[in-house]
């Protein structure tokens, strides 16, 4: 992993009028990693995600990332073309439900082809020819390009969400509960997908989970958080196998996993 951090977030805050959202939120992300925010329902993981991916304005605190030029740049004072541009190019962003990632009107190969076309190609044949390679990335069969999203199964639609993200080779995913709403069988598998690929493409990742099987399985460290806060903090193992904290070991025991 290089030395570099690709994001740091320092003291982040969010309130919702009284409501705390999360609060003094300070990590890091290596290239190249997955990092596991996890901890029960309420406990200020989507928010942090939020706050991460600048879908949601920090009340305190920053995000900083670094460009690929090397630049490290405080998220808040990029332009929101800018952030956009980031956000169709650099950056993925998995949600839980595939319909709010995907365009469910537009065919398969058209929800995978529009990323390409974000970051500049033009050629009708090679974007078609890219979008029937990831689809068989993803395990949908090369005869379903031309079908739009509302045909196919939930976990159809969460591996198109997939290539969809991750064609254009974005150094930094964000995945809310990837795996949240789907069959046992079909998350397994799901899971098996996701991890070859953040693999294979040695992407980094931050994964929001209450799952604590899914942080095991993907997650190279982890962050728990209780009431908004993050509590405990390490590498996955150890974190799991060995919680310094009395929540994290109630988590772990699955008393409050459910
Ligand atoms: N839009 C909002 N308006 C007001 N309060 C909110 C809003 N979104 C979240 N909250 C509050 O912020 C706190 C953290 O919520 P958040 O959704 O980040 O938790 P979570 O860990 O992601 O939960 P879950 O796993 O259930 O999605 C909760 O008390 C929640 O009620």
């Amino acid at each position: 992993m290089s030395e570099h951090p690709l994001l740091i977030a320092e003291g982040l805050g969010k309130n919702y009028g009284a409501r705390l959202g999360c609060r003094d939120v300070s990590l890091e992300v290596y290239p190249g990693e997955v990092l596991a925010v996890v901890g029960e329902s309420g406990s200020g993981k989507s928010t942090l995600l939020g706050l991460l991916s600048t879908e949601l304005t920090p009340t305190a605190g920053r995000v900083s990332y670094r460009l690929r030029d090397g630049r490290l740049a405080d998220l808040s004072t990029l332009s929101a073309a800018e952030r956009r541009l980031l956000m169709r190019t650099d950056w993925g962003l998995i949600r839980q439900n595939p319909a709010d990632g995907l365009r469910m009107a537009v065919s398969a190969g058209g929800n995978v082809g529009e990323r390409l076309m974000a970051v500049g190609w033009r050629h009708y044949g090679q974007i078609r020819a890219e979008a029937l390679d990831w689809l068989a990335k993803v395990e949908i069969a090369g005869d379903r390009i031309d079908d739009d999203p509302r045909a196919f199964s939930g976990g159809m639609r969460q591996r198109l969400q997939i290539a969809r993200n991750l064609v254009t080779r974005p150094r930094l995913v964000f995945m809310d509960e990837p795996t949240g709403g789907l069959d046992v069988s079909v998350q397994a598998r799901l899971l098996d997908l996701i991890r070859g690929l953040v693999s294979d493409l040695g992407l980094a990742v931050i994964i929001v989970t209450h799952d604590l099987a899914v942080a095991r399985l993907l997650s190279h460290r982890m962050v728990v958080m209780r009431q908004g806060r993050v509590i405990e903090t390490g590498l996955t193992d150890q974190v799991l196998d060995d919680p310094r904290e009395p929540y994290t070991q109630l988590l772990v025991s699955s008393v409050l996993a459910a």
